[in-house]
């Protein structure tokens, strides 16, 4: 063994935060036990060299080499090239089937401010420590550092070697691929291999209760009910290292064809200059920024932010209000916005549990804020059971691999791949062929461009796409609600709307996106499958004074939704809310007046929605009995594409299927 510089190369992914971060923390405990045996040896010393002996991976290592690569496959990487003579070795990182940009803008920019951060936190720990970037894909870039150190190594004398390489666990299948590929390249270079459990998620794997992944129950309640007491739940996080082994000397550069930058403004314009060729992504009239409306999510990626985010929340008492707050959709606070952090692995559920424990215990920010030192209260307790439903889908991931891939999803009747049809009367419409319900690629093609450019017709359903298209995040109750109706009320095959939203979100998570949409298109694991969203009256429940829409399709703004109820008093009217939601119900001279006779969202909808409100109901779009999910009283009918009827009379939300047709709302969370 060369008496060099002993490395151990350690390969980021979802695990970009130097706090609550199992390798980070390994590395800085063995720093510091080599400091102290040195400082105070027992036994004379001789013969011990001083390496960082590795209980975790039996390398010795002296030098802590972490590298983050921005892998090729997922984001474009040809921003990076070092002239614009050359070209890229790898394909251009776009889906499988709607071939849009895998990582679209707001999403590269989110992960790229996180990489720049943590490589910042590294050297500001000012012990030696940083962060490499690279380019390529990941079997790549570590074959280079291998061969790299490996030739160095080989001249013996004190050159420096590799000693082991290590990764945090990924339940992604290219993620699993990649796994097995550096697997097998250490094994030939000899050197050891350790895939870390990332303990980003709220209850540890080592925690649960199944001795196989195949035990973990197809249906989400069966699967928290014997975690609960959830609080009780979640491992203390790891404290945030002071100092860790050094960066080796001798480091080789990015490989050509390929430039790494040298500041945070230069890697993002790397990130971004390919996806800007053409901003529009294809779209003849792309959503346009309206006047005077705020992003819900306008959030910095990086640990630094995502830690000061979990503050805010705490000391705000938003974490308290959350379960009264979560389903809305427009502002800041009436939910989290921690997925993006928690997706990059720039936070932990953990952290985010301890911070609410030490507001509940009175003991963290938050003094004079609802419900500070009182406790577990119905918000924190509706956030982490929001927090198990992503540990949920995870393991789901890991439990169904490629079947949350695949059209016909999970179901057990969907035998191999889980491409055969579960379900006969279900007939996807696809881009590439026609699905078999007389349809024609060109016309769904058409409809799909609509649906993405936010010009359905359907106001609940455009208001949300032009968001996500502009801010990269849309609320859950409107992610539902797009879903429901790309897939059912369109018919347009689910993985297609799941690779839109994987180019668009910011929060985009493989499990989380994927999962969440095979649930609502009926082929994922909802215990009552055949579910359909009546977006009509979802916004009446959840936007009853038509603000959202109001805010992202600015053509309606001028749609008048108050009447006169006496002098100078004026009310929501709910006649009137239903010409928002489906402006097709306005009349030729109210079109004509707003400016909107022409248009072919307003004039052709993709769809019409019957639903009428049979009578007057309380000004803000409420129900007497319940609050922003109630709406039971409404005698509430629709007629939507085809021949599917919605009926429904009664509470809608969490309510049990009803006996004769699909029910109309629900939500997943
Ligand atoms: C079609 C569809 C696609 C989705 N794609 C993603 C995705 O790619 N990434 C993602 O993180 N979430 C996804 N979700 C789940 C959910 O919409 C988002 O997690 C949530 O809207 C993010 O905002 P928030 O952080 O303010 O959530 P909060 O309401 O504040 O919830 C707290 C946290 O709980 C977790 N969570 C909440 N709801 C869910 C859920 N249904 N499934 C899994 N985790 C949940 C998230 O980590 C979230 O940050 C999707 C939902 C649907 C219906």
């Amino acid at each position: 063994m060369s008496n060099g510089p002993r490395i151990i190369l350690y390969i980021l992914r979802r695990d970009v935060r130097l706090s609550d971060n199992p390798v980070f923390h390994c590395a800085a405990q063995q720093l510091k036990r080599s400091r102290s045996q040195k400082s105070s040896p027992t036994g004379d010393g001789r013969g011990r060299d001083d390496s960082l002996t590795s209980e975790h991976g039996g390398a010795p290592f002296t030098h802590l080499l972490p590298v983050y690569v921005f892998p090729s496959n997922q984001i474009e990487s040809s921003g990076f090239l070092s002239s614009p003579s050359d070209r890229s070795p790898y394909p251009e990182a776009r889906s499988q089937v709607a071939k849009v940009w895998r990582t679209g803008p707001h999403r590269a920019k989110f992960i790229g401010e996180g990489v720049w951060d943590l490589k910042t936190r590294l050297e500001g720990l000012q012990c030696g420590s940083g962060l490499e970037i690279r380019v390529g894909s990941i079997a790549d870039v570590a074959r280079e550092f291998l061969e790299y150190y490996a030739e160095k190594g080989s001249k013996g004398g004190s050159q420096p070697q590799i000693t082991g390489v290590w990764l945090t666990d990924d339940d992604g299948t290219e993620e699993k691929d990649d796994e097995k590929i550096l697997k097998n390249l250490a094994a030939k270079h000899d050197v050891a291999f350790k895939v870390w459990e990332d303990e980003k998620f709220y209850i540890d794997d080592r925690d649960l209760p199944y001795e196989s992944i195949s035990d973990l129950p197809n249906v989400y309640t069966t699967y928290r009910k014997p975690l609960e007491p959830l609080r009780d739940r979640p491992r203390n996080p790891l404290p945030t290292p002071t100092a860790l082994p050094p960066l080796p000397p001798d480091i080789p550069p990015q490989k050509a064809p390929f430039k790494i930058t040298t500041s945070e403004e230069s890697l993002l314009k790397a990130l971004l200059s390919p996806l800007q060729k053409d901003s529009t992504y294809g779209l003849k009239t792309p959503p346009q920024w309206p006047k005077d409306v705020q992003s819900a999510h306008p959030f910095n990626g990086g640990e630094s932010n995502g830690l000061k985010r979990i503050k805010h929340l705490v000391s705000t008492g938003a974490m308290s209000t959350y379960k009264s707050t979560r389903n809305g959709m427009l502002g800041l606070d009436f939910s989290t916005k921690l997925s993006a952090f928690l997706a990059q692995g720039h936070i932990t559920a953990r952290q985010v549990h301890w911070a609410m424990v030490d507001f509940e215990d009175g003991v963290g920010p938050g003094e004079g804020a609802e419900g500070y030192g009182k406790g577990e209260n119905e918000g924190t307790a509706a956030v982490r059971f929001e927090l198990l439903w992503r540990d949920y889908m995870r393991l789901c991931m890991r439990k169904f691999g490629h079947k949350m891939f695949a059209l016909y999803g999970i179901q057990p009747h969907a035998k191999g791949r889980g491409d055969q049809q579960p379900n006969p009367r279900k007939r996807w419409r696809t881009l590439d062929k026609p699905g078999g319900a007389g349809d024609d690629p060109k016309t769904t093609l058409e409809t799909f461009t609509r649906f993405r450019s936010g010009c359905t017709g359907v106001g609940l359903i455009d208001a949300s796409n032009r968001e996500i298209f502009l801010t990269g995040y849309t609320s859950n109750r409107a992610r539902q609600n797009v879903a429901s109706f790309l897939t059912s009320h369109l018919d347009i095959d689910w993985r297609i709307g799941a690779e839109w939203y994987e180019f668009l979100l910011t929060d985009y998570d493989i499990a989380s996106n994927w999962g969440n949409w095979q649930y609502v298109a009926g082929v994922g694991n909802d215990p009552r499958q055949g579910r359909v969203f009546n977006p009509v009256k979802q916004a009446l429940d959840y936007d009853g004074k038509g603000e959202y829409i109001k805010a992202w399709v600015p053509e309606l703004r001028d749609v008048k939704l108050t009447r006169n109820i006496g002098p100078g008093r004026e009310e929501v009217d709910q006649q009137r809310l239903m010409l928002l939601y489906q402006a097709w119900k306005l009349s030729d001279w109210e079109k004509s007046n707003l400016r909107l006779k022409g248009i072919e969202w307003v004039e052709q909808p993709l769809t019409r929605i019957q639903f009428s409100v049979g009578r007057k109901g309380p000004p803000d779009g409420r129900s007497k009995r319940g609050g922003a999910g109630g709406g039971g009283h409404w005698r509430a009918s629709g007629r939507g594409r085809g021949s599917r009827d919605f009926k429904r009379v009664g509470t809608e939300d969490k309510a049990p299927r009803h006996e004769d047709g699909p029910i109309i709302v629900t939500s997943s969370g």
